[in-house]
């Protein structure tokens, strides 16, 4: 017996090749093991049954492993090689006659590598007994068996068995000294045909296939070389079951379905009416539940709809004559279920003709793929739309319930739209029913600042159609395009003089930030006079002490905010940033976006804190830098002012000089600045990019007018909006929250404070909503810091929308 495992996931199959068995051992008979084997290791044990091992002659045995160290000799076998190892080394020479009895197993260990020429190699191996031994025993046992009864076949295959034994020069052919080899302890039996895993029915195709497998087992047996493979292909599991599919769906063809009831519904309902009335039983119970169920009732429902094929819509029948002239005319029905149809209409200039003037991308009109930008209405419900304005056409879809038939002359190249989608940042906020030039307000999509947009037709130069990300499973609605948009800005900026807020460059910061001096102002005296003059003072302690702050925190420059607001912050912004006031992107009204992932291995996202003052920017910044200090860091803000004994250079601020500063500012190195007592205070880009260098994520709080600096593709910000709560809410929660803090003014907040946080809040949102990627009310400040955390964490490693332009930078770059 010859049994073999192989490595790699390789089936052995005993298979013998004739050709092969003349080519290398036409002297000899044996047994050749064909092995469809990938590279790996394969052993072979080839065991010597017992009873040959004790005859007498079986000492003459000689085991031949032949030994292909080059099997690319043949020239089916190119480029594959083998080395062939036996557990004992002398087994493997050719021609070797073992002194003693070999033992019961020999294992031979093979090692394959070469190119893998997609079936696998073949690998031939030879155990052979020599012929002599082999004819004898093969002899013997035939006549053993002839006690049996044998078959006609057997017999004479026996006679010549025996006449080749006792004659050996009348030795058999290769193939009869296959067979005869069969017989004895080398067998070549084809393996077990398994057995039919399900009777296929007996129909067509079916039948064909079983046939030819008998067919296959004929040829199996008589070992015909690639029958093997045929014989799986067409045994495999799934071509059965295609072809029992494809037999059952013939079947299904011929047989022409009719209904059994074609109103099953009404014979449910008599049913559970005369179960009602039968003595009840849990059988009868269920049985009423199951028909009564929605379910079984919708079931029953669409079935009766199919039997009695009751299909909407209800085509008219084609006229008999139809004219030549309409050849080209396209009849359309739709049905309208309480859904808009998708299309607006116009009327041509020049012909007076009703024309579908935009079919709304993913609307009832597009789906069905039957109506065209350009299709020249005929008739609407058999309605001639001749002479009759957009409005009145209008009126009679609006009237019309369930299937709306249209007959069209299609127009004659309908609009491909080619270009790719976009998404894009709304950086305005539009309302369609404000808008008197939208083509159709009904169509129109409202979207607010910051909303992402995904623009599906740019076709029209006007009006474009987009979708909301948020919404993406509706159909598109019409947006101005970027040119529209852009001039419609324009015009109402000019026609609203008196508003500066609106005004291109912004100055609605500058305004805030007046009103604010005077409230803080206000403030200073009303809290005590001497603050002022202590305010160094004051700011070291902060600085050192830190208010309950366990370690040294940079950049929690209270001052600095203070005297912004005191400072002439206005004119320098003015200055430095020229009539766009930096303000430039307030201009797009839309703003190309992709999504963004940061890898690993990707510097940290700036994360910038925004919020109206007293609202707990700082607060919350200072927490989330506690929680992990080793993970968030501040940037070290740059002063003018000099510095102090107890100060050191790097640590609470950058000293530097005024000239430094302002080449900073004016190469806008600066992200804020401010001037306070004749000293510029301020946070420079590269502050920001030391922290994040150092693998840290840099958390900083920035008035909302520096999140354009900020907004470049080096830090690519991640801006939060940190928002007050109700006002009933704030007054609860800052019962006891100081307003400033105890280094500079101590005190608590007031109604007026609350209310001038809210309002400022709100103009915050306004103006700069578009900027912000994330919004958190600070509320309660323990869940506040929480989704705070929860943010960052969001920012740092889920994509997030930001301008197309950081994406393509960092490509470049
Ligand atoms: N959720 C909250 N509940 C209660 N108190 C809070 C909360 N958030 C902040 N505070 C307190 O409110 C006060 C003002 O907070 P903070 O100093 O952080 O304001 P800010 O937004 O940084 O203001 P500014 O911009 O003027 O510096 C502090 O005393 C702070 O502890």
């Amino acid at each position: 017996m010859i049994t073999a495992a192989c490595g790699a996931g390789t089936n052995p199959t005993d298979f013998v090749d004739k050709e092969r068995l003349r080519f290398a051992h036409c002297q000899s008979w044996g047994s050749l093991l064909e092995l469809p084997c990938s590279e790996g290791r394969v052993q072979l044990s080839s065991r010597v049954p017992a009873q040959h091992a004790q005859r007498p002659g079986f000492n003459a045995q000689y085991l031949q492993a032949e030994k292909y160290n080059k099997l690319s000799g043949a020239s089916s076998y190119k480029g594959a090689s083998a080395i062939v190892r036996a557990s004992q080394d002398d087994l493997i020479q050719p021609n070797y006659v073992p002194e003693a009895p070999p033992p019961n197993t020999i294992t031979l260990e093979l090692e394959l590598w070469g190119q893998r020429d997609g079936t696998g190699y073949m690998l031939f191996v030879n155990l052979l007994p020599s012929s002599e031994f082999l004819l004898k025993a093969w002899a013997e046992r035939m006549i053993q068996s002839d006690k049996g009864a044998d078959s006609p076949d057997k017999k004479d295959e026996k006679d010549k068995a025996l006449s080749a034994a006792a004659n050996p020069e009348n030795a058999p052919g290769t193939s009869q000294l296959f067979k005869l080899s069969s017989y004895l302890y080398l067998p070549f039996s084809p393996p077990h045909l398994p057995p039919h895993p399900c009777p296929l029915p007996s129909l067509g195709i079916s039948q064909i296939l079983r046939l030819v497998l008998q067919e296959l087992n004929l040829f199996y047996s008589r070992d015909v070389n690639g029958v093997c493979l045929l014989y799986d292909l067409l045994h495999s599991p799934w071509l059965r079951a295609l072809l029992k599919v494809y037999d059952s769906l013939q079947e299904f063809k011929e047989k022409k379905l009719v209904p059994a009831a074609p109103h099953a519904q009404a014979l449910s309902s008599e049913v559970v009416k005369i179960l009602r009335e039968t003595p009840k039983c849990p059988e009868i119970q269920e049985l009423r539940q199951i028909l009564q169920s929605p379910h079984f009732k919708a079931l029953l429902s669409a079935h009766d709809t199919v039997a009695q094929k009751d299909f909407e819509p209800l085509l008219p029948p084609l006229p008999d004559n139809i004219p030549e002239s309409e050849e080209a005319m396209r009849i359309v029905c739709l049905v309208k279920n309480q859904q808009p149809l998708g299309a607006t209409i116009k009327r041509h200039e020049m012909t007076g003709d009703i024309l579908v003037a935009r079919v709304i991308h993913g609307g009832l009109a597009d789906r069905s793929g039957l109506l065209y930008a350009g299709d020249k209405l005929v008739e609407v419900n058999g309605v001639s739309v001749e002479g009759l304005d957009p409005e009145q056409v209008i009126h009679i879809l609006a009237m019309s319930r369930g299937t709306i038939m249209f007959k069209v002359v299609p127009v004659s190249d309908p609009p491909v739209n080619s270009q790719k989608m976009m998404y894009v940042r709304a950086m305005t906020e539009y309302w369609p029913q404000e808008d008197p030039a939208i083509p159709c307000i009904d169509a129109g999509l409202p979207f607010q600042k910051g909303d992402i947009l995904q623009i599906v037709d740019q076709n029209d130069a006007l009006w474009w159609q987009a979708r909301k990300i948020s919404d993406l499973g509706t159909c598109a609605g019409l947006i101005p395009s970027n040119h529209l948009l852009k001039r419609k800005q324009r015009e109402f900026w000019w026609s609203q003089p008196y508003q500066p807020h609106n005004h291109l460059q912004s100055t609605i910061s500058i305004s805030m930030e007046e009103g604010d001096d005077m409230k803080i102002d206000e403030k200073c005296v009303e809290a005590d006079e001497e603050t002022f003059e202590s305010e160094e003072l004051s700011e070291d302690k902060e600085e050192f002490v830190g208010y309950g702050q366990k370690f040294f925190i940079a950049g929690f420059r209270r001052s600095m905010r203070l005297c912004r607001r005191k400072s002439h912050l206005s004119q320098l912004r003015a200055k430095v940033c020229g009539a766009s006031g930096g303000l430039g992107a307030a201009g797009a009204p839309y703003e190309e976006v992709v999504r963004y992932q940061r890898r690993p291995e990707d510097k940290h996202r700036l994360i910038v804190l925004v919020g109206p003052s007293g609202v707990g920017v700082n607060e919350l910044r200072r927490q989330l830098i506690e929680l992990d200090p080793n993970r968030f860091q501040s940037a070290v803000p740059h002063t003018t002012r000099s510095k102090k004994s107890y100060e050191m250079d790097g640590r609470e601020y950058h000293y530097v000089s005024k000239e430094t500063f302002e080449s900073l500012m004016y190469s806008h190195r600066m992200l804020e600045y401010g001037e306070y007592k004749g000293h510029l205070y301020g946070t420079s880009v590269d502050a920001v990019q030391a922290v994040l260098d150092g693998g840290k994520i840099c958390v900083m709080d920035l008035e909302p007018q520096g999140i354009q600096v900020a907004r470049t593709h080096e830090l690519k910000p991640y801006v939060i909006f940190i928002k007050p709560s109700s006002m009933s809410c704030m007054k609860r929660s800052r019962k006891n929250a100081k307003i400033i803090t105890d280094y500079f003014v101590d005190m608590k907040f007031k109604d007026e404070d609350l209310e001038e946080m809210e309002d400022l809040a709100q103009k915050m949102e306004t103006q700069f909503g578009q900027f912000f990627d994330h919004v958190i009310v600070n509320d309660n400040l323990h869940d506040a810091r929480a989704q705070l955390l929860s943010a960052v964490q969001k920012a740092q490693e889920e994509p997030q929308w930001v301008p197309a332009t950081w994406v393509s930078s960092d490509t470049e770059s």
